[in-house]
């Protein structure tokens, strides 16, 4: 489909969402069963729906801080998106109350991937490939449809249980047309590309594909690690720096945090995350490397046991053939053809800037519901105006 169809199909959505945004009373229809997350802008319950039973996610956008352009727009992008096996699901229900914008997603109830990285440890190598070429996936099949997700971190990963078997990309309220420009108005995270981080660029942006490379680089050494690689991909931070002195080869040595890798994995993540946004590779290029081994230690060196990076044992026969289907898709020429940033809450240890140089930043829980465990460090969002 080309990329005109892809507009005309969202405005359409856009226009059929806004006809029919009815104001309903929440507690007449759905039953509140536990909050599920909470969001820059709002909250997402799980709800049983009264009458039919079913479990949803209701997410809620403050009508306060959320213009309904925006809500339209996450909304039909969501649904847009939905068909494919490795995205949120939408039950195309949107309504309003009086302070909200709400729409009901399918519930992912083990959580977000955020929930299940070790801080300083990370996850197995061989839960770490079925996860990512999930989202691999997902991000291709939007990049296919040239769309950007623009929010890439593990708190937009919902997962279905705690080995990755099952995992859905979510949050599609940064999404925008890839060629859109968008304007920087202030922040960054350690998933923030280093173009997007660049203060000096006060014109603006043209949204790309490759800033989801980029985070999708820094969410793979985050789960492989637990840490992050730097606070900031900019000048000044010394671990970035250091990277930056290895990438452009201006030392042979590997920075002390990145050691732990297979000189296959130093290469794909030399490729994901290239500074130089136009030699930063696609998305796709990730599956090459999902055969060989990515950490040296002796645990992992059977990369996992051997299983299967994408082992959807969980998923209906209906849902394999799409996944085949998707697989062939992500490979064809057409698609390659075809293929051409923030509101955030980083969870950021602000002990890795001045710790060792081994050591990162190292992952901090949220604290959604306001009073579990804090958080160290948070960083500060950016807003980007279409
Ligand atoms: N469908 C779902 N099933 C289970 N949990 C969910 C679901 N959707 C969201 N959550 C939880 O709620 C959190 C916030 O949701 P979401 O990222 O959609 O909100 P947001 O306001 O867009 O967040 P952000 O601050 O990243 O913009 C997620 O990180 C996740 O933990």
């Amino acid at each position: 489909m080309s990329s005109h169809a892809s507009v005309d199909i969202l405005e359409e959505l856009q226009l059929i969402a806004a006809q029919n945004l009815e104001k309903l009373d929440i507690s007449k229809y759905y039953e509140v069963v536990r909050e599920l997350g909470k969001g820059t802008y709002g909250k997402v319950d799980l709800v049983v729906h009264k009458m039919r039973g079913t479990k949803m996610a209701l997410k809620f956008l403050r009508k306060r801080t959320t213009k309904l352009k925006s809500f339209l727009r996450e909304y039909s992008v969501s649904l847009y998106l939905s068909p494919c096996p490795f995205i949120i699901n939408m039950y195309g229900i949107a309504f309003q109350t009086d302070d909200f914008y709400i729409f009901a997603q399918e519930v992912a109830l083990a959580g977000d991937l955020f929930d299940i990285i070790p801080p300083q440890v990370g996850l197995p190598e061989s839960v770490t490939k079925r996860c990512v070429h999930q989202v691999a996936l997902a991000l291709d099949y939007m990049h296919c449809k040239k769309l950007v997700h623009r929010d890439i971190k593990p708190e937009n990963v919902l997962i279905f249980d705690a080995e990755c078997r099952k995992v859905k990309l979510s949050d599609f309220g940064m999404t925008r047309r890839a060629g859109s420009p968008v304007k920087r108005v202030s922040g960054t995270i350690p998933y923030t590309a280093p173009e997007l981080c660049d203060t000096s660029r006060h014109e603006g942006f043209y949204v790309d594909n490759s800033t989801d490379v980029w985070a999708f680089g820094v969410l793979l050494f985050c789960m492989l690690t637990g840490n992050f690689p730097w606070e900031k991909a900019m000048p000044g931070d010394a671990f970035y720096e250091e990277f930056v002195r290895w990438q452009r080869r201006r030392t042979g040595t590997v920075p002390s945090q990145w050691r732990r890798f297979t000189d296959d994995a130093l290469r794909m993540f030399r490729r994901l995350l290239s500074i130089d946004q136009d030699r930063r590779c696609s998305v796709k290029e990730v599956f090459s490397y999902f055969n060989q081994c990515w950490m040296l230690d002796a645990e992992n060196r059977t990369c996992g046991g051997g299983a299967p990076p994408l082992d959807i044992s969980s998923s209906s026969s209906e849902e394999d053939a799409l996944v085949d289907r998707l697989k062939h898709q992500s490979l064809s020429p057409a698609c390659v053809a075809e293929t051409g940033g923030m509101s955030m809450d980083a969870h950021f240890s602000s002990a890795s800037t001045g710790g060792s140089p081994s050591s990162t930043g190292s992952f901090e829980r949220v604290n959604r519901d306001g009073n579990e465990r804090g958080r160290i460090l948070v960083t500060t969002p950016i807003e980007i105006c279409v």
